[in-house]
């Protein structure tokens, strides 16, 4: 990415907000170099009041009258009281910028998790591997950024009032700190260097991890387990090793600005004492603010080696702004959301949002027509062409034919995740996505590959219920499709871990049949959803089927003909498709 792609891209991140709290920090930055200009003339203050400096302080050949120690002191306290509250605004800025920005992309992230590239692989690791490295990271490049930014505008305002107190120390003071300028920024080149490569390891070790999660007893089984570990320990020495070289040389451009400020120091008063003759109290207050600039510029080294560290990832992150969405969710009132926790607990209800039974009308089982539909993939031949099928309100409907016929790819148009490429389907009247979307519509689907969520038995079964029900309609259903012996042995808390173990295929399937069952569609898809069955259970998903009849449209895809016992209809795609 060109340096000024980022620069822009980086304006988009921040935002208008992101922009003025920026702005703040550096207005309380300026803040603090004056307080330090206060305290370096309490001070000379203070050393003249207890008598260690004699000297005549005249501003414009006026005299200024001498101060009692009481009030001298009074003065240092109020401006350290000054100073505490705005080097507390400064970082407190930064904290808030950080959270801001972490907010905001992690607003974005499960925003287009949800909603946007259906087409990427969405898993667990790799999502949370964006969060927490990548946004995480970019978050405390942005507070690490601004803070040496901040230390900047500091040492900027410090190094003109060095100037300003005494200009000829101020000008050999320049050229030792360009020096120690010099050596700090080639540091920091090392740290940027070690820097790059480790988000490149940090994606080679989670793609690694994921690998194997994924595929854990095929690893197994081909005698891959070594190998594995061996690619994975590589990227991880690599990762690690990385990582500390950028640490250590950030800690030593830290470290290094401090060490030779001292040595700068020494010199400025033996040449200051030697050379300049240069009155006491001033050396004094302009060893004090040289002794701030010195420390204002290694924070600022040290932020600066830390924001390099984490830059790598702040431009992987800064691809999340391409998407068009991100604009609207930056909408967001994140600021309120920010100051909420510093004023009150949020509380978050549940809202569950059910219908009534008398809500009729979404409860009556629709009418699907297929009218004159092709349908093709990107770049493939069509699968349906000039199709027309209807689904009668209330029949049960099979789909069978070869595999790679399209059958699923049928049931994804009737549910309206794909459009037709010509042609219309509806449902009643209206496109079925529009159908589906409806508020509190119910659908059941069931696939081959159980859907399940991390949780209880109970959670799972209520996942998606728009309907109220009560423990015992929960029963009743576990009992039709013959899980009342597991749920008395196991219980309806039942914990179903995420990789689903603890659970047998068939089980897992009939929990997916039975919460497809209690929320009583009026709209039911089945895609070869008894397959991990024996027939007697198969024969009885049959006929619980058989009995909702009358309340639901169904359509079932399976290569078994247990299931379909009772169908009133089968469609053989093939055949269809030759026709
Ligand atoms: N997302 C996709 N992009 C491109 N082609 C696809 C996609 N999904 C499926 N196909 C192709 O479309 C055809 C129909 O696939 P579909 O999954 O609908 O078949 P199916 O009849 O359900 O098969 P099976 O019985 O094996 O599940 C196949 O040739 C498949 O390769």
């Amino acid at each position: 990415m060109k340096k000024i792609t980022v620069i822009k891209k980086s304006f988009k991140l921040l935002g208008k907000r992101g922009f003025k709290y920026i702005l703040f920090a550096i207005f309380f930055a300026t803040g603090i170099a004056i307080v330090e200009l206060s305290m370096s003339f309490i001070i000379q203050l203070l050393l003249t009041s207890f008598g260690f400096v004699h000297v005549e302080y005249k501003i414009f050949d006026n005299e200024i009258p001498k101060f009692s120690i009481q009030i001298v002191s009074l003065s240092l306290v109020f401006i350290s009281i000054v100073r505490f509250i705005v080097q507390l605004l400064t970082t407190q800025t930064a904290v808030f910028l950080r959270e801001y920005i972490f907010l905001k992309l992690r607003q974005f992230s499960i925003y287009s998790i949800l909603f946007e590239n259906d087409e990427e692989d969405k898993n667990t690791s790799s999502m949370n591997f964006k969060i927490s490295e990548i946004f995480n990271r970019s978050a405390d490049f942005i507070s690490y950024f601004t803070n040496a930014l901040c230390m900047l505008v500091q040492s900027f305002f410090l190094f003109l009032l060095l100037f300003i107190i005494a200009w000829k120390e101020a000008i050999i003071s320049s050229l030792g700190i360009a020096i120690i300028g010099c050596i700090i920024l080639y540091i920091n080149k090392l740290v940027s260097m070690n820097a790059k490569q480790v988000p490149v390891q940090q994606i080679k070790l989670n793609e690694g991890i994921e690998k194997i999660a994924r595929n854990f007893l095929f690893i197994k089984l081909m005698k891959k387990r070594d190998d594995e570990y061996q690619e994975i320990s590589e990227a991880l020495k690599e990762y690690s090793s990385k990582a500390t070289s950028a640490g250590f040389y950030s800690n030593l451009g830290t470290q290094t600005g401090p060490f030779l400020g001292i040595l700068l120091l020494v010199c400025i008063i033996l040449i200051s004492n030697n050379i300049f003759a240069t009155n006491g109290a001033i050396l004094v207050s302009f060893i004090y603010l040289l002794a701030r600039f010195i420390q204002s510029l290694s924070i600022l080294s040290g932020y600066y080696g830390n924001a390099t560290i984490y830059f790598p990832q702040f431009k992987l992150s800064l691809l999340t702004i391409e998407s068009p969405n991100f604009s609207e969710i930056s909408k967001d009132n994140f600021d309120k959301i920010l100051l909420n926790g510093y004023r009150k607990k949020i509380d978050v209800k549940k809202n569950y949002d059910k219908i009534s039974l008398s809500d009729s009308h979404k409860l009556s089982s629709p009418t699907i027509y297929f009218k004159d539909v092709t349908f093709s993939y990107p770049n493939s031949n069509p699968i349906f062409e000039n199709l027309n099928l209807t689904f009668e309100k209330g029949s049960q409907t099979g789909l069978i034919g070869p595999s790679g016929v399209g059958k699923s790819t049928l049931l994804l148009l009737i549910t309206g995740l794909l459009q037709p490429t010509s042609g219309q389907t509806y449902i009643n009247e209206i496109p079925p996505w529009e159908y589906v979307s409806q508020k509190n519509m119910r659908i059941g689907y069931v696939g081959a590959e159980p859907f399940l969520i991390k949780g209880t038995i109970k959670d799972n079964i209520c996942y998606g219920l728009t309907r109220e029900v009560n423990e015992q309609d929960i029963y009743n259903i576990l009992e039709k499709v013959s899980l009342k012996e597991l749920i008395d042995e196991k219980g309806l808390s039942y914990i179903i871990a995420e990789d689903q173990s603890g659970l047998s295929a068939g089980q897992k399937q009939r929990l997916c049949l039975a919460r497809a069952l209690l929320n009583e569609p009026a709209l039911l898809i089945l895609d070869e959803a008894t397959a991990n069955l024996d027939d007697e259970n198969e024969l009885l998903i049959a006929q619980i089927l058989a009995d909702i009849k009358s309340i639901c449209t169904t359509i079932i895809v399976s290569h078994r003909i247990g299931i379909l016992k009772y169908a009133d209809k089968v469609i053989d795609l093939k055949l269809l498709k030759s026709h």
